[in-house]
């Protein structure tokens, strides 16, 4: 492991979790089918964080230990039913074999004869990856016969995969209906810490929603804003927002389908007493590369042909000043382009911030999500949070009190408590 934070206090018995998990799994020459998350974050071309490969080792080498066949199948990134090269698993099964120092076969596709033959040939305790379940359709349609190919392959259903648990697709909802469907240890792990870190968070609470993925966060931003009282928006997302204001962003990575909802979810806020922030001054540049030159300018001076790639540092400040009065922060998202420096400079201080006050023992801190786990590695405060998850999108979502698809269909789990 990769000594990532976890929650080490011992789980009350009341606030366990009656779902079935390995412990029950007699898989002795089984065929195990393990959905993981293995979207790990890529910049040009190579892997930059382990941490997704890292936290799942447990649950393959536990299953390989007990004697099953592993196959372990996956989404990577969103090539939204065609075979984009540039989206193969390969790579990350290669990876993985890596991280887990155990050979990793691996099928070039996830349904069909290829997969079949894939599985027929493997032996007991030995693991295979499968190509990209969205290379398929049928994966984002939770179409019955994806559901169905996929069931055919193995004789147990494992779902480590909470980060993608908020998707009711084919491999983490619909194949669930044919197997048995057991949570990994992951899963089991990422339900037990949140549970404990969030399920009567002290007050105040903030959120921080950040990153690229506006159209499929804004909604869940509108949901969690009755349960946090300070939310601040940054990244690409705070640039949907302040252009949904009429703020001039230039050429600014920003969704302009998204304005009404970005207006009305600022609207619902005020209503409901939710204080939101958004960046008050931002990096700029007129290229997207490392080292760019870039000009510093307050929010409302974004140069038309420019484009926001971080916040500024009016903006660390006023961030840091408030959440230093914050009992609980919960975070996804980085609030620049982190991958390419200078653009990690905004991310890198308040993460530093965020840090120490954690560690000053004033504030709990929960993060999650792909990028934010690699932005808090490249930060150099993974082991400075109080929680650290892999998940972003369905971390938020479970934080709005929501049963997750991947969750509800796994067996026998009623017993998880949610947050409140
Ligand atoms: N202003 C910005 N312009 C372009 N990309 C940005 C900006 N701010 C953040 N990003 C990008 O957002 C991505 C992470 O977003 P997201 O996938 O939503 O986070 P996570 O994987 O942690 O849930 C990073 O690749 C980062 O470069
Ligand atoms: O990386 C993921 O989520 P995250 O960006 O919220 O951390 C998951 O693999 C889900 O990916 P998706 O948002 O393309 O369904």
């Amino acid at each position: 492991m990769s000594g990532d934070p976890a929650v080490t206090q011992a789980v009350p018995e009341e606030k366990k979790a009656a779902f079935r998990t390995i412990d029950q799994l007699e898989c002795r020459g089984k065929r195990v089918l393990l959905r993981a998350d293995l979207n790990v974050p890529v910049k040009d071309g190579r892997i930059t964080d382990l941490t997704r490969l890292d936290r799942l080792t447990p649950t393959i080498r536990e299953l390989a230990d007990k004697g099953a066949r592993v196959i372990v199948v996956s989404h990577f990134d969103r090539p939204k039913g065609v075979r984009v090269p540039s989206m193969s698993l390969a790579p990350v099964g290669e990876a993985l074999a890596g991280v887990l120092g155990h050979p990793v076969h691996f099928a070039a596709d996830c349904i069909g004869p290829e997969a079949e033959a894939a599985v027929s040939a493997l032996k007991d305790g030995e693991v295979l990856v499968l190509e990209n379940t969205r290379y398929h359709p049928g994966e984002e349609a939770n179409d019955p016969e994806m559901a169905r190919a996929l069931a055919s392959l193995a004789d147990i259903y494992v779902n480590d995969a909470f980060s993608a648990a908020h998707r009711a697709h084919a491999s983490t909802e619909g194949v669930a209906r044919h197997l048995p469907a057991h949570a990994g240890r992951l899963m089991q792990a990422e339900l037990t810490a949140l549970t404990l870190a969030l399920e009567h968070p002290e007050r105040p609470v903030g959120a921080i929603v950040g990153g690229a993925k506006v159209s499929t966060k804004l909604d869940l931003i509108g949901n969690i804003l009755g349960r946090v009282d300070v939310l601040i928006i940054g990244g690409a997302m705070a640039n949907t927002f302040l252009a949904a204001q009429g703020v001039e962003v230039g050429r600014s990575l920003q969704e302009p389908g998204m304005h009404d909802t970005a207006r009305s979810i600022l609207e619902q806020a005020k209503a409901r007493g939710c204080e939101i922030l958004l960046p008050v001054d931002a990096v700029t540049a007129t290229e997207f590369k490392a080292n760019a030159a870039t000009r510093t300018v307050p929010i409302a001076e974004v140069p038309v042909d420019s484009m926001i790639l971080d916040c500024g540092p009016e903006t660390v400040a006023l961030l840091g000043s408030r959440i230093g009065s914050l009992r609980t922060l919960v975070w996804n998202g980085p609030m620049g382009a982190f991958e390419t420096p200078p653009f990690d400079a905004g991310t890198n201080a308040l993460a530093r911030m965020v840090a120490s006050l954690t560690e000053a023992g004033t504030l709990r801190s929960v993060a999650g999500g792909g990028d934010t786990v690699s932005a808090l590695r490249h930060a150099g405060v993974m082991g400075k949070m109080s929680y650290v998850s892999t998940a972003g999108g369905a971390f938020l979502e479970w934080l709005e009190g929501k049963m997750l698809p991947g969750i509800q269909a796994l067996d026998a789990l009623a017993g998880i408590v949610l947050p409140r």
